[in-house]
Parts: structure tokens; C-alpha cells; sequence
């Protein structure tokens, strides 16, 4: 008989603007008692979960659980690669960028089972300047976008789709130079994305043949496009064709350098902060154990 891993649940009851006072009777039902000592932790503000996650890995939990979405799981996820442990994910946010990535079930039964399976997987992970990103990270529209909604107290998809279109229609493409592994390349861009995996969250993808393995980042560049295109540009981000697409261009690499022309917003798994004029991406290859279905 094993000895059995200490787990701790780190729970966003915001993300996703659903209530999850129940969850943790619920995970209780379905989760291996045979395999793991379970507890669960609710956080109360922004930055609450790295620091619950930085307690748990210094009292000896193994497997620390990210139960929301991806500004959660950042949080989570950079103490669990510091520390040495195991990330899990219970895709509890509006988006779930990562967790469709990996195919954690949307379903909260089966993503519990799928945590009693404990298949684990290595993968990349990166950093914008000072911040660890395991999804996504950006600047431009995005980035705007990101700062704006997370001074809104509704979350969830309607209320992002809605704040979205109204800001579209004042927001300018801005000059970048963009240094990918030695190689410059002067741009206008409406939004710049940092991509580990392929997608922003709900399917919505924007380097649809992304790996999580290569130890490469895609550089999305979305072109300035008359608003005319809005929809064309979406519905290339649902069907999943931004690489047969004129309006974004995706370029690979490892060490990414971004000058912009002025300091301001940035996004990190779609968490707003600010930055300077000078971005630099790095990815870090397999470095972060983590658990798949
Ligand atoms: N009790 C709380 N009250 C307010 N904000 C919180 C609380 N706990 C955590 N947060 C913050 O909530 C933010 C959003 O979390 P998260 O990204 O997990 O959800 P989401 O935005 O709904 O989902 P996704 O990123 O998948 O779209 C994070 O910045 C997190 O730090």
C-alpha cells in the first residue's frame, strides 16, 4: 500500500461568476479516499491562491488543485513549479484556456475521476518579464480588454463578449518591434499573443496548432483589420483557421523581445497588469508536472 498524497483543493468561488459553496461536498463524493487525503481552501482576494499554494507546498501537500480558471490556475501553478509539486485542474472558470487544452472534462464528475486516475504530464511553461504564464499572455487589444473587465463585477462569457464589442470600436493598432530569436520584424498589431497552448478559452483559438511540448512559443500578431472584418476575425478563432488566415500571423520561437511605443496594460492568463515599453517572453520547457485525463 502506498502512502497517500496530501491534495489540497484551492478554490476561486468567483471565477466563472458561479457559486461553489457545494463543491467541496461534491469533490468528496467522487474522489479516491484509497489514493489521497483531501482539504479544501476557499480564496478571498487576488493573490490569496499563491499564497495558499506557497503554505500547502511548505506542509508537505504533493498535488496542489487549481479549481477555477486561468487566472487561478497562474497563481496555483507558479508556487507548484517553485515548489516542485503536482498541478490539477478543476476547469471552473469562464474561459478555461488551458484546461480545454489538455481536455480536462468541462464536467465536474469526470474531472474529479480523471484526478484519481493521477496521469501526469510534463509541460512547458513561460515568462512575460518578472511573470510566470501558462496559457497566455498579451498585449494590445487584449490586454485592454482584460483590464477593463476585471473592473466589472459580472464575469462569465456574455458579460466578456458584450464589454468586447463596445471597446473594439475605439481601440487603435499600435507599432511593435518584435525580436523572435534574433530575427526583427516592425509591425502594427491590433493584439499581440504569447501563446503555450492554442486557445484564449472557450474554443476561441488563436494558434490552433500550438503545442504544450515543443518548447516553442507562437507569436499571434492580429493585424489592424477595418471593423467591417470583426466577424471574419471571429469566426476564424472559432474554426480553429488562424494559421490559413490574412489578418494574423503566427511566428515560433523560444526568446521573444516586444518595444512598444508606450508603457500600459498587458495580460498573464488573462490577469490585467501594466508593463513597461520593453516585454521579453521566455519559454521554459517542460518544466511543469501536471495532471491529464
Ligand atoms: N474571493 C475573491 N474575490 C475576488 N477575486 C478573487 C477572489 N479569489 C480570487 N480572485 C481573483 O479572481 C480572478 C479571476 O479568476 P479566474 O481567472 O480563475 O476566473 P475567470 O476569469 O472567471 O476564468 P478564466 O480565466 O478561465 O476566464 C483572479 O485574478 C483571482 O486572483
Amino acid at each position: 500500500m502506498h502512502t497517500k498524497h496530501n491534495i489540497l483543493f484551492i478554490i476561486n468561488p468567483i471565477s466563472g461568476g458561479k457559486g461553489k459553496l457545494r463543491i467541496p461536498d461534491f469533490i468528496d463524493k467522487y474522489l479516491d479516499k484509497e489514493k489521497f487525503n483531501a482539504n479544501f481552501v476557499f480564496t478571498e482576494y487576488i493573490g490569496h491562491a499563491a499564497e495558499l499554494a506557497e503554505e500547502a507546498a511548505n506542509k508537505n501537500f504533493d498535488i496542489l488543485i487549481a479549481a477555477g480558471g486561468d487566472g487561478t490556475i497562474n497563481e496555483v501553478a507558479t508556487k507548484v513549479l517553485q515548489y516542485k509539486k503536482i498541478l490539477g485542474i478543476l476547469p471552473l472558470g469562464s474561459g478555461n484556456g488551458l484546461a480545454r487544452f489538455l481536455g480536462i472534462p468541462k464536467n465536474l464528475r469526470y474531472a474529479i475521476l480523471a484526478i484519481n486516475h493521477l496521469k501526469i504530464e510534463q509541460i512547458d511553461t513561460a515568462t512575460f518579464n518578472n511573470k510566470k504564464f501558462f496559457n497566455l499572455a498579451g498585449i494590445g487589444f487584449d490586454a485592454h480588454l482584460s483590464s477593463v473587465f476585471s473592473n466589472d463585477k459580472k464575469r462569465g462569457l456574455a458579460g466578456y463578449v458584450k464589454l468586447g464589442l463596445q471597446e473594439v470600436f475605439g481601440y487603435r493598432a499600435q507599432k511593435y518591434k518584435i525580436n523572435i530569436d534574433g530575427t526583427e520584424y516592425i509591425r502594427d498589431a491590433f493584439a499581440i499573443s504569447i501563446a503555450n497552448s492554442s486557445q484564449y478559452g472557450n474554443d476561441v483559438f488563436i494558434s490552433p496548432g500550438a503545442s504544450i511540448k515543443d518548447g516553442l512559443l507562437d507569436i499571434c500578431i492580429i493585424k489592424p483589420f477595418p471593423l467591417i472584418k470583426l466577424p471574419l476575425l471571429g469566426y476564424v478563432m472559432l474554426k480553429g483557421k488562424a494559421e490559413n488566415s490574412e489578418m494574423i500571423e503566427i511566428i515560433k520561437g523560444k526568446h521573444i523581445q516586444i518595444s512598444r511605443e508606450a508603457d500600459g496594460a498587458v495580460h498573464v492568463d488573462g490577469e490585467p497588469l501594466q508593463m513597461g515599453k520593453e516585454i521579453e517572453a521566455k519559454i521554459d520547457p517542460l518544466s511543469l508536472k501536471v495532471i491529464v485525463p
